[in-house]
């Protein structure tokens, strides 16, 4: 299993970009990583977070939905509170917030798309113009 996390606040979710492998470089995602054996999914995804942007995360809800990756595994992303630090891009090219508009603009990996109606509902909207 992969877990991936979503991590909102005041409005805005954080995306990373992936520095590897080569077809998924430069594309956005929901910062993560493999469940090793003898962990939770929840444990691993705060690993994972500790490990790739040097914070410390509670896990909650999980989004809707699994995803079937190539190779078997599956793709389980959860809501995730941030308790300390501020991200950093250790294991990715770049990170970005965004609002819903930047959410349904980015170059997301192909995966992770079922997920953005579900985002953007607890993301900050764009100001009427
Ligand atoms: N972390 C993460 N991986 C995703 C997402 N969507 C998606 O298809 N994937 C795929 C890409 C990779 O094939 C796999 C996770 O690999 P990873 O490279 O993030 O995990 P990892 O750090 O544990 O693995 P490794 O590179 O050390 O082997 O899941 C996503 O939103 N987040």
């Amino acid at each position: 299993m992969v877990v991936a996390g979503a991590l909102v606040a005041n409005g805005l979710l954080l995306l990373a970009q992936r520095s590897r492998p080569p077809e998924l470089a430069g594309m956005w995602e929901l910062p993560g990583g493999k469940v090793e054996p003898g962990e939770s999914p929840e444990g691993a995804l705060e690993r994972e977070l500790r490990e790739e942007l040097g914070v410390e995360t509670v896990v909650g809800q999980q989004l809707a939905g699994d995803v079937d990756l190539a190779g078997g595994l599956v793709l389980r992303a959860y809501r995730v509170e941030l308790m300390s630090g501020t991200p950093a891009p250790l294991d990715h090219s770049d990170l970005r917030w965004v609002d819903a508009r930047g959410l349904v603009g980015a170059d997301l990996v192909d995966a992770d798309r079922a997920w953005v109606p579900e985002l953007s509902g607890m993301l900050r909207q764009p100001e009427p113009s």
